[in-house]
């Protein structure tokens, strides 16, 4: 009855067995004829139209069924009818052992798994029949060839369906463990990737460097090797943790109080005193309890991203999801998302300071190391955790999460205590200062009492309960869980601070320093300009990573000739360059996409294959200028070609002629101040300038020509500005652009352009400490500066007493965040090597978010101040009370007990809501 087409009759004898299954032709008639047809409630179809037509009737004598098979027999066919008869024989069908036979007959019985069973109309032929039992026929879809059961009783097919389940089941899961015994085989260990050629690990790990993995072998694997991340160490049980509050001296003291009161028979004073001890303890349990999981939410606000390659698709995905096997895309800034196998390392330096303590970036290279002693040795491994430096690189992910290197260095970590902030170490010290006066304080109450004579057990509690209200012992944890909620706050205002001492220096930041692009600008660029050597000016429309746009010639004289020099220009943008459009998004650098872009708008397609790339030297903040090495393919006579683009007055250092028509004419210096004048004249309106040339030697290139890219300031740049400077915070801006592309920008956004200065990055070489320190707080605009250069102007802003902060987003400004008082990177586009180096994250790269931050911040201190104001006065309050009263011998104003409800109410604003919430339960229960 198992039957590769759709129109059925042959039946199964369900008795037989697995193995003495006969194979016959698809057209000859079954063995044995037991349809013994008994009802029909509608017409029966014709075989046709089986499937269209609605389930027939039918009987089928399932005892006696026999089998047709319809394929040549393999053992394909022969394991997947095995294992559908077994679904349909008897009941018993669900033993163990025949499952296993079934599996065996072929390793491809596990295809099983995907039997699926749709109800089909019965066969035609069959004759009506005389029971009231509505049959039905059923097909089965085997390893997705469709097999037709005809016949089955309503209770048969249930049986089906269930056995089929259990079957499916129990294959998936031997195959399973067959697979996950198989993958454990292949895994190797990060030193042994190293010492084996890439190709090796390759093919251990099964995976095409070109396609990469497929989704579903990466969802495999994960199952196996877990997320890419790190478990972190359970603490201990909460009830632990709750009992753990009692352990407080001066708990235990109270609750002997509670017990001695037990004994003088003062019944309702020992209750309300363990009614008090319970709910302080529950506070504080709460708040402790609290803190720790706003803290550990902090943790996982900032998810880093990669870029894997997955079915052939570049894909930008989150770091966790990587598996063993993965191929991995890394360029300059991104933060190495697990241990890495380099098969490509194109200048790839990683600053693995973070991991060996070594300050200098690693060069990365891809051939193996023999035998690998320690991390630094292992140079063609990217480890996880590690920032690249420069350059880019492609491997294949050998560890994710715990067991990457990584994952071992963390566990130490783990063990190591968070450490405190400076706010929380005060308030600890705060706190001892205020237990010893108090602790002699009550010491002379209780003395004093014991003297005039007053009930011992009275003045202990007394003593005590005082003790617990006036010791600010919850001081350190409210200041924590206030700077906590603060920043979850924040993170509510999308912006996410790393570490909790963060919040008290924003609230006294004077000084912020921004980069320009990407972080006043979108990082979005657009070619709006071209000009060439000749003087060809052309305006580009259009915005976006697309074609959608036009080049239009202005001043043409000869414009076939003028169309041939903007492509000349634009070719060298495309092959120098790193970057990639896929549909409308770029893969790399804006500047690049942007010259990508512009080469689409021009109808340039294919011009990369003309060319063989043989060397890069990268772009670099310092340098600015990439260059690549080139052959054209095409070409008989091998010539090198290097194309090269970068800032104006870099490039035109290594020319010495430009281009005009197919001439290339010595570079004046006349001409040289044209081409300046142009740039200055492009950059006044806020376009960044690149230039572009190309050569047979570095030295003595020809300048094609000048593209000019906007990138505009992002919408409320300038109101913020406004905002912060009412609150007191200046800003500077510190960008690596020329100074008329600087200064453009800088009155775009209301830097106050008149009084402030600008200083470039040469200028600041020539300067001495001294001499900068002077004059950087009247500098508004700094420009042409390297990172050592923002570094440097930190420092000189930090040595006037100020307290800086600064925004970035690149890898140039990640010395600098790290220096800063604050450093605030753009967290959407901004590179994790800047995120990396900053405390705080700004979600969506708005600038606005800063004012709203340091509003945070400000408030956040503010309640603080405010919180221990408030601790000490009742401290001091319940303290002086007691003290006269017993001085004067009155009668004792406070007992014990009220003390300590005083203490609940008054112990810090967070914990009021929780009181409230116990109150209202009390009362419930
Ligand atoms: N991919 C590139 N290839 C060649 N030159 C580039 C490239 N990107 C930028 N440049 C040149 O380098 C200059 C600035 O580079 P740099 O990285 O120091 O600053 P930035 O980060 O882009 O700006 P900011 O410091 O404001 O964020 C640009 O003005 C441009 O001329
Ligand atoms: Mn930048």
């Amino acid at each position: 009855m198992l039957h590769q087409t759709t129109t059925a009759q042959p039946i199964v004898d369900d008795r037989r067995q697995t193995d003495t299954m006969t194979d016959t032709e698809p057209s000859s008639p079954p063995t044995q004829q037991n349809i013994r047809p008994r009802e029909s409630e509608s017409s029966s179809p014709p075989p046709s139209a089986a499937l269209s037509e609605p389930p027939g009737a039918g009987y089928i004598d399932g005892d006696r069924a026999q089998t047709t098979v319809a394929d040549t027999p393999t053992e394909e066919t022969a394991a997947m009818t095995a294992t559908a008869v077994l679904a349909i024989t008897a009941e018993a069908v669900a033993d163990e052992k025949a499952i296993t036979d079934a599996a065996v007959v072929g390793e491809k019985a596990a295809a099983a798994a995907n039997v699926e069973v749709t109800e089909t109309a019965a066969a035609a032929d069959e004759k009506p029949a005389s029971t009231a039992v509505p049959l039905k026929n059923i097909e089965i879809n085997v390893n997705n060839k469709t097999e037709v059961i005809i016949g089955v009783t309503p209770q048969m097919q249930i049986n089906v369906n269930r056995e089929n389940k259990i079957i499916s089941k129990k294959l998936q899961k031997m195959e399973k463990d067959k697979l996950i015994a198989e993958h454990e085989k292949m895994w190797l260990t990060t030193k042994e990737a190293s010492a084996v050629s890439a190709e090796d690990v390759l093919s251990r790990l099964r995976v095409n460097f070109r396609s990469g993995l497929s989704w579903k072998e990466c969802e495999f694997r994960r199952q196996i090797t877990g997320y890419n991340e790190f478990s972190v160490h359970q603490g201990d049980p909460l009830w632990k943790k709750y009992i753990e509050q009692f352990r407080n001296p001066l708990i235990l003291l109270l609750l002997a109080s509670a017990v001695v009161s037990v004994f003088m028979r003062q019944f309702d004073d020992a209750f309300s005193i363990t009614t008090a001890i319970i709910i302080v303890v529950t506070v504080a349990f709460i708040q402790e309890y609290r803190s720790e999981k706003s803290l550990e939410a902090l943790t996982k606000l900032v998810p880093p991203t990669c870029r894997c390659l997955r079915e052939e698709q570049l894909e930008s995905m989150y770091a966790r999801s990587l598996v063993p096997g993965d191929i991995v895309y890394l360029s300059t800034g991104d933060r190495v998302p697990a241990d890495i196998r380099l098969f490509e390392a194109t200048d790839l330096a990683i600053d693995e300071s973070s991991f060996t303590g070594e300050t200098e970036p690693s060069m990365k290279t891809t051939e193996l190391v023999l035998s690998p002693k320690g991390h630094t040795s292992m140079k063609n491994i990217a480890f996880m955790g590690t920032l690249v430096r420069c350059g880019n690189g492609k491997g294949i992910v050998v560890n994710t999460g715990e067991k990457s290197e990584f994952g071992e260095l963390f566990k130490l970590m783990q063990n190591e205590e968070a450490p405190k902030t400076p706010l929380q170490n005060s308030m600890d010290i705060l706190g001892t200062q205020l237990s010893v006066y108090s602790f002699f304080i009550i010491g002379l109450i209780m003395i004093l009492g014991w003297i005039q004579g007053r009930p011992i057990l009275d003045m202990f509690t007394i003593g005590v309960s005082l003790a617990v209200a006036a010791i600010p012992e919850g001081l350190p944890i409210v200041v924590t869980v206030t700077l906590a909620l603060g920043v979850m706050r924040m993170a509510n205002r999308k912006a996410i601070v790393k570490k909790l001492p963060t919040v008290e220096t924003l609230g006294c930041v004077n000084v912020i320093c921004s980069d320009k692009t990407g972080t006043i600008t979108n990082n979005e660029m657009t070619v709006t300009t071209i000009i060439t050597s000749e003087g060809y000016y052309a305006d580009v429309s259009g915005t976006g990573y697309n074609d959608q746009g036009e080049v239009h010639l202005l001043k043409s004289f000869s414009s076939e000739q003028a169309k041939q020099s903007i492509y000349n220009l634009l070719e060298i943008g495309v092959i120098c360059n790193n970057a990639t459009i896929n549909g409308e998004t770029l893969q790399g650098q804006p500047t690049e996409g942007a010259l990508l872009a512009v080469a689409m708008k021009n109808r340039m397609y294919g011009v990369n294959e003309k060319y063989l790339k043989l060397q890069e030297y990268p772009f670099s903040s310092e340098q600015k200028l990439m260059a690549v090495k080139c052959v054209n393919k095409y070409d008989d006579v091998k010539e090198e070609i290097y194309f090269v683009k970068g800032a104006l007055e870099k490039v035109l250092k290594q020319c010495t002629k430009y281009s005009n028509g197919n001439d290339k004419i010595s570079l004046s210096a006349k001409k040289e101040q044209e081409i300046s004048t142009e740039a200055y004249e492009i950059g006044r309106k806020g376009l960044r300038v690149i230039a572009l040339a190309k050569g047979e030697s570095l030295q003595d290139l020809v300048y094609l020509g000048l593209v000019g890219i906007c990138d505009p300031p992002k919408p409320f740049v300038r109101e913020s500005i406004e905002q912060l400077y009412n609150y007191g915070v200046k800003v500077k801006l510190v960008t690596g652009d020329a100074q008329e592309t600087a200064v453009a920008i800088g009155s775009m956004i209301g830097l106050d352009m008149i009084h402030g200065q600008t200083l470039s990055g040469t200028q600041i070489d020539n300067m001495s400490d001294h001499q900068l320190k002077a004059m950087v707080n009247n500098v508004s605009v700094f420009y042409r500066v390297t990172p050592r250069h923002k570094l440097t102007i930190i420092k000189a802003l930090q040595a006037n007493g100020n307290v800086v902060g600064m925004t970035g987003d690149g890898v140039n400004d990640s010395v600098a965040l790290k220096k800063a008082d604050i450093g605030i990177a753009m967290g959407k586009n901004g590179t994790d090597v800047c995120k990396e180096a900053s405390d705080m994250i700004l979600v969506d790269d708005d600038f606005q978010t800063i004012v709203a931050a340091i509003e945070e911040g400000k408030g956040i201190f503010f309640n603080i101040r405010n919180f221990v104001k408030f601790q000490l006065s009742t401290s001091i309050a319940a303290l002086s009370l007691i003290a006269l009263a017993t001085i004067f011998r009155i009668p004792n104003p406070l007992n014990a007990m009220q003390i300590l409800w005083i203490n609940i109410i008054m112990d810090g604003p967070p914990a009021q809501r929780y009181i409230i919430y116990l109150f209202i339960y009390l009362l419930i229960s």
